[in-house]
């Protein structure tokens, strides 16, 4: 799917969570603080485990959703950017030497 990336979710995070409204489960989340985030967040991860040992495609799909959602949600408490992890995974590549095995392949 084009169009929606985990930026964009990012984004609305940061502003639902900064918005205060009383129908934002974000600003409800943002409200409580990390721990409580932070538990949700492992909640999600347990499900999508539970999904992958089943061959549940479709709750593996729903729960990894409500995983990334929840773990944005810790990053932004933490004042942690997606930029951030990204930039630690391309750091990571970049070691690994991947990336230029990949294109001596190709060649
Ligand atoms: N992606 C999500 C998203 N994924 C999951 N959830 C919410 O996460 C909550 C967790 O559901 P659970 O069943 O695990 O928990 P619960 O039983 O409702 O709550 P507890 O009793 O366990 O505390 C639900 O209320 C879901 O609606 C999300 N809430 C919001 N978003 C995104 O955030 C945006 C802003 O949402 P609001 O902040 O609600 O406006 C939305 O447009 C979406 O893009």
């Amino acid at each position: 799917m084009a169009g929606f990336s985990l930026n964009d979710l990012e984004r609305i995070v940061a502003e639902r969570g900064a918005s205060g409204a009383a129908d934002s489960w974000t600003a409800r989340l943002f409200a409580k603080g990390t721990e409580k985030a932070a538990q949700k967040m492992g909640e999600e991860a347990v499900e999508a485990v539970i999904a992958a040992v089943k061959g549940d495609r479709a709750g593996l799909v729903s729960e990894s959703a409500d995983l990334l959602y929840h773990w944005l949600v810790v990053l932004a408490l933490e004042g942690v950017k997606l930029d951030d992890v990204m930039a630690e995974l391309e750091a990571r590549t970049a070691r690994s030497g991947v990336a230029e095995k990949a294109s001596r392949d190709a060649g």
